[in-house]
Formats: C-alpha cells, structure tokens, sequence
C-alpha cells in the first residue's frame, strides 16, 4: 500500500467508525486482530447515535465521495443481499457534488480534441448548465453546422480517484470474504466487481456516445422516443458531443399537465418504450432515473420521451428474452409449475432441483402479491421475488438481469407518477404474447425462413456442384472404411492364431517339463519344438 494508499485507507476507516458502521456487527464476531487495532484508535467515537442504521451508512457513503454514493446507489437495488430498511436509506442517496471551474471544462476539452475550442464551436458557455460526479455539462454550438449542442466531459482527476477507491474496496472485499463468517455469503469481491465495471464504463464517453447512436437508430423516426444525435466525429473517451435538447423533466409533472399532455399515453409509451428496447432490439437504457428522461414540448397530446446519458445499457440473449417472456405470461397465469418447470428446462436452476419444492416456493412468495388488484402489481418485485427465491434454488441471476429488474422498477415508479391508474399488465400482456407468437408460432417459422432465404438463394446455383463433391466424399469414404475393415478382420485372425499357438507352445513346455525324468529324448524333442510353435506365434503379431 503506498503513502497515499493509506493515507484514504485511514480516511475511510475514520468515517466508517465516526457513523459508528463498525458497530453494525457485534464485536464478537470480529477476527481478534480487527479489534485490536479497532481499540488503537479508541477516540473515533461513533458520533450519530441517534440515527437508524441505514442512515448512518447513507451519511458515512455521501461523505465519501462518487464512488462510495454510486456503490450505495448499486447496492440499494441489491434487496436479495440487504435488509430491506438498509436497501430503502441507499435509494436515497444522493449524487450533488459542487462544479468544477469552466476554464478548466474548456482546458480538458482542448486537450480531447487536440485543438483550440474556437475551432470548433461558438459560444462555448463557461457556467455549466450541469455537474454531476463523474462529468459536467456545458453548452455550446457547432461552427459545422450550428447546432446547439451540449459538450459532456469528464471530471479532471476522477479517474485516478475512482481506481484507487476501487482497488482499496477490492482489498476490503477479499478481507471482508476471508475473516467474517457471513462474509462469502454475500460475495463482497463479485459485488465490488459488479460495480467497478459498471462504473469504468461510465468513464468512458466513446462508449455512451456509441450506445446513444445505437439507441437512437433503433428508434429511427418512432412517435415513442427521440434519442438526441450524437457528433461522433468529436467524442473522445472523455468527451461527449451531442444536440441540444429542450424537453421538460419528466418529473416536472407541474409543467406536463399545464401544457396538456396526454399521461395516460404517456404512462403507457414509457412502459411500450421499454419492452421494445428488452424485447425488440435486446438493447436497453438501463440508467432510466429522471434526470435523464424528458418529455418533448412539440404534441403534447401525442407525447414523445427523449432520453439522454445512455452511459449503461443492457443486453440480453434469445434464451433470456425468451425466459422472462415465458415467466411473465405464466406468472400473470398464476401457474406457478410452469415458473418451476421453466426455470429447470432453461438450466437456471441444477436440473436435479425438486420442481414442487421450487413450485411451492415460488407460491408462497408471489401469491400474497396477488392480492392486489392486477393493476397494482409491481412487475419489477415481481421479478426481485422471483428472483431472491430462485437464488436459495442455486440460481446464478446474471446481472443483465438484475439491471433490467432495477430499470423495471424505474419505468413503473415513473409511469405510476405519471397517471397513477396505469394498468402495466394491461399493456404490457399484448406486447408479450405478440412477441411469443413471434418466436414459437408459424410466424417464426416463417421469419426464420425469410432470414435464411437470401443464404439458400445464394447457395443453389452451387447446389450440383455440392452434391456431385459430397457423393464423390461418401464414396471415397466408404472405400477407405472397406479397406479399413478387411484390415481389421486380418489383424483379428492372425492375433487368433498367435494366441492358439502360444498355448500350443506353452502346452508344449509344460509337458517337456513333467516328461523329463522318465523320457528324456521325448521331452527335449517336444521342448525344441514347443521354441518354433513359440516361434510362429510371435511372427503372427509382427
Ligand atoms: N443533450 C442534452 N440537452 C440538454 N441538456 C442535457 C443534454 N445532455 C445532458 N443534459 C443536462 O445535463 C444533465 C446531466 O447529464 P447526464 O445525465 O448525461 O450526466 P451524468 O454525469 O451522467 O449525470 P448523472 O450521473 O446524474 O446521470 C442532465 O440531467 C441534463 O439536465
């Protein structure tokens, strides 16, 4: 560890014990050094006793700094690993850090592009119209064609910051994992690796700038979302170039109703917006928070979303889609053997796991949730629960997974603030069975056939041709396997006949042996020749 190392070591170390953090786990299941040097630094007193747990942990994480909000941020979705009290203090969190000085936003941009900011654009605005932890946004427009754009770039230094932080979070992982008995349970090292790689690619703004492109051509000339274009030209890995954008915050639900907008449609397209992205183009935001979702002034009875920061985007498989499609529909059916029997036949859970031990379990978790009148329903707990109860079934719930539950519980507490009526299963089943059909019904055949078409067609003319080549293969091939037999028959018979000779042979001896003291002559006679029978016997192996 060097100096420096340390030096935040024991700035952690301090906060966590002035939040009183240690104190969460009785001292007796502490390994003996920790509470050693625990008691050397007796004067770091707890100094918010009056506040609950989840409080002091959300508190001590603010202190921190970026990377300790972002990892309670992550965590605060992680139920399956929290106390739910806990889980409710991190969602809190909260990412206000104070901007950093334009000059050097403008001084971190030159050195991106290389060349003087003049070159490209006027009216660069020195005060930035946002500053998170990780980037700050200016504005400013673009000599080419000018467009107002905005130019994100990345804090000076925060890269540094966040490794370091990161490594020292490893180091505390492998110690938490190897000293505490509760400590592997909750996988601290996978979690902390989660995290470092779902924040190192938030420090890269190539990769946002090419997931907002992707984002933006999947939703070419939709009525459901705008996706601001992206100048890819001048995006580095610290900067982001993009267009301008004026809708209004989707929480602002002041200025949403004044101007008239549609919110039960508009409820019902965030719910669209995302299973299209999931199910469709298996490419989603998975950073929906409301600082990033706005709602574009132009017809607002016909409203459309605008999404920026495509920072973290998630991807699933034909084999995932097709699970949580199939787990949806059968959930809402209540057939609860069928979310067993799924996720044994897709190899979630070990395929020696007890479908109706799993069933029941399964039951009681999701039945009391059905209370509720469908409308209701949570799809994103119902996904947590189903998930948290296919854990203790050895289920290893991918983390695509996981990001698509914790978008899903965004997209429902958006579209529920929006119009507080919206029935998600309402719009969410047709999209569902729509795409089912898609997948199983004679519509994927025909799909799969139109796909593979251009391939066959191309393929015919060379048809003969193929044909001629693999029946000349089939017979070469059967030549060699007759040769291969006769060889084979051959190198049978003759150890068969070794074998008859040697027994011969060792017969032959044996008796040469007993008839020795009686007749003499005889037994060197049947020895010599018991040697050529030996003799040919060996020859037939050759
Ligand atoms: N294209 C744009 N047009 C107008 N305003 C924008 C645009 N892009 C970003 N902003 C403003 O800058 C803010 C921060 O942008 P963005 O979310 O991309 O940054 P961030 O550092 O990833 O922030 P966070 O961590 O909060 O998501 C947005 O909430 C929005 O107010």
């Amino acid at each position: 560890m060097t100096p420096k190392e340390f030096a935040r070591f024991r700035q952690i170390n301090r906060t966590l014990c002035r939040y009183g953090i240690d104190q969460l786990l009785p001292k007796r299941f502490w390994p003996w050094p920790l509470r050693l040097l625990r008691s050397m630094v007796f004067w770091w007193r707890n100094q918010h006793k009056n506040d609950s747990a989840g409080a002091r942990i959300r508190m001590a994480m603010e202190e921190l700094g970026p990377v300790f909000i972002k990892f309670g941020q992550m965590m605060s979705t992680r139920r399956d690993l929290l106390p739910p009290d806990i889980a409710d203090e991190l969602a809190l969190l909260q990412d206000q850090v104070s901007p950093f000085s334009g000059e050097l936003a403008k001084q971190q941009i030159e050195l991106a592009l290389e060349r003087p900011i003049d070159e490209l654009f006027d009216d660069f605005d020195m005060q930035p119209l946002a500053s998170a932890s990780i980037a700050q946004v200016h504005t400013a427009t673009l000599k080419e064609n000018g467009q107002e754009v905005v130019l994100k770039v990345i804090r000076p230094g925060i890269e540094q910051t966040i490794l370091s932080d990161i490594a020292l979070m490893q180091r505390v992982a492998g110690f938490f994992a190897l000293f505490f008995a509760d400590g592997r349970r909750l996988r601290p090292k996978e979690v902390v690796e989660e995290y470092r790689k779902t924040i190192v690619d938030e420090l890269d703004l190539a990769r946002e700038a090419s997931n907002a492109i992707q984002l933006r051509r999947n939703f070419t000339d939709a009525k459901e979302l705008y996706v601001p274009e992206v100048y890819s030209d001048h995006c580095r890995k610290t900067l982001l170039v993009m267009e301008r954008i004026y809708g209004i915050p989707v929480a602002n639900i002041d200025e949403l109703t004044a101007q008239n907008t549609n919110m039960k449609l508009l409820a019902e397209r965030g719910v669209e917006v995302f299973f299209t992205q999931v199910f469709r183009d298996s490419f989603f935001h998975a950073d929906m928070h409301p600082g990033n979702i706005f709602v574009s002034r132009e017809h607002p009875e016909d409203p459309q979303y605008i999404g920026i920061d495509c920072g973290i985007v998630g991807t699933l498989n034909k084999e995932d889609q097709r699970y949580l499609a199939e787990n949806f529909l059968a959930f809402f059916n209540r057939d609860y053997h069928k979310v067993a029997q799924l996720h044994v036949d897709s190899g979630w859970v070990p395929a020696d796991t007890k479908v109706e031990e799993f069933e029941a379990a399964i039951r009681t978790v999701c039945e009391p949730i059905f209370a509720k009148p469908l409308s209701e329903i949570s799809f994103g707990h119902v996904l947590l629960n189903l998930f948290n109860t296919a854990r203790r079934f050895n289920m290893e719930v991918q983390p695509q997974l996981v990001l698509l539950q914790k978008t899903l519980l965004y997209i429902e507490g958006l579209g529920r603030q929006l119009y507080p009526e919206l029935d998600l299963w309402a719009t969410a089943k047709p999209f569902l069975e729509r795409w089912m059909r898609k997948q199983v019904g004679p519509e994927a055949v025909f799909t799969a056939f139109k796909e593979k078409a251009p391939y066959w067609l191309e393929t015919l003319p060379h048809l003969p041709e193929l044909v001629y080549d693999n029946l000349q293969l089939a017979k070469q091939q059967q030549l060699k396997f007759q040769q291969f037999t006769a060889q084979y028959l051959q190198q049978q018979k003759q150890r068969q006949r070794s074998l008859i000779l040697a027994l011969a042979a060792a017969s032959s001896l044996i008796s040469a042996a007993l008839l020795y003291p009686s007749l003499p002559i005889v037994s060197i006679a049947l020895a010599i020749s018991s040697g050529f029978v030996g003799l040919m016997s060996w020859r037939q192996l050759k």
